[in-house]
C-alpha cells in the first residue's frame, strides 16, 4: 500500500477541517502497523482513504498494485471485496444472522456458490476460535466473540490488507489481548498486512511499526 501526498478536508458550516494533510506513507506486504494519535488526528481519514471508502482531495493511493483514484465506483467496490478487509470498533454484524451467514454473506456477493461458502465460514471462523458458536446470531454472542466473527468475516476472503478501526474499543482487557494475538497469528501464518488505528496502549504493544499522527500528517513513524 502506498499514498503519496494525500491531503482531505471537509467542510463544516463553511469551515475547512483538515482530515488529511500531505500524508506519504508506504506500507509493504506482510506488516503489521498501528495508527495513533489524539482524537480528530486522521486516523479514521486515512483507513477510509486507503480502503477506498472515501474519495480524497488530492495524492495517489495504491492497492495491491492498483491506483483507488483512477477507478470507476464498480471496480472499487470489487477491489474491497476481494483485497481488503475491514474490522471496526461496532463490530458491525448483521443482527438477524448467525455468525456463519455473517461470514458467508461476504462470500455469497464474490458470487460462491452455497456448498463452498458455508465450508469456508466454518473453516475460518474455526480459525477464530468460533466453530461451536457457528449458529448463533449476534445477540447470544459476547462482545469479544462478535469481534471475532467480525474478524472472520473481514479475512473469509483472504485479502492482502486489513484495516481495523479501533477494534478494541469495546473489549476487556484479556479479550484485546485475544484479539490482537488472533490478528499477529493472521499475520504471521498468512503474511496479512494490517494497519490498526487504535488509542490503546494494549494494541500498540503488538505492532510492529508505529505510526503517530496529528493534525492530518504523519508525526513519526518508528519500527520496533
Ligand atoms: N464527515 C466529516 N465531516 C466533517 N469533519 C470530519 C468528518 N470526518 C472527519 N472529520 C474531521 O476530520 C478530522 C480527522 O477526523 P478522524 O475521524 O479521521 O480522526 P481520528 O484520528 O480517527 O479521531 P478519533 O480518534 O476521535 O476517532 C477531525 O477534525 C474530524 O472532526
Amino acid at each position: 500500500m502506498r499514498c503519496q501526498g494525500v491531503s482531505k478536508a471537509f467542510y463544516q458550516g463553511g469551515q475547512r477541517i483538515v482530515g488529511l494533510d500531505r500524508v506519504d506513507l508506504r506500507v509493504d506486504s506482510g506488516e503489521l502497523l498501528c495508527l495513533s494519535g489524539p482524537s480528530g488526528s486522521g486516523k479514521t481519514t486515512l483507513l477510509n482513504a486507503v480502503g477506498g471508502l472515501d474519495g480524497i482531495d488530492a495524492g495517489r493511493i495504491e492497492v495491491a498494485g492498483c491506483e483507488l483514484t483512477q477507478m470507476s465506483a464498480g471496480a472499487l467496490a470489487d477491489m474491497r471485496l476481494h483485497h481488503i478487509g475491514f474490522v471496526f470498533q461496532s463490530y458491525n454484524l448483521i443482527p438477524v444472522l448467525s455468525a456463519r451467514e455473517n461470514v458467508e454473506f461476504i462470500l455469497q456477493l464474490q458470487g460462491m456458490s452455497a456448498p463452498e461458502r458455508a465450508k469456508i465460514a466454518l473453516e475460518v471462523l474455526a480459525e477464530v476460535g468460533l466453530e461451536a458458536a457457528a449458529e448463533r446470531r449476534p445477540s447470544q454472542l459476547s462482545g469479544g466473540q462478535q469481534q471475532r466473527v467480525a474478524v472472520a468475516r473481514a479475512i473469509a476472503s483472504r485479502p492482502q490488507l486489513v484495516l481495523a478501526d479501533e477494534p478494541t474499543a469495546n473489549l476487556d482487557s484479556h479479550t484485546a489481548e485475544q484479539l490482537m494475538e488472533l490478528f499477529v497469528a493472521l499475520n504471521r501464518d498468512h503474511g496479512t498486512t494490517f494497519i490498526i488505528a487504535t488509542h490503546d496502549q494494549r494494541v500498540m504493544a503488538y505492532a510492529k511499526r508505529q505510526l503517530v499522527l496529528c493534525d492530518g500528517q504523519i508525526l513519526s513513524d518508528r519500527r520496533v
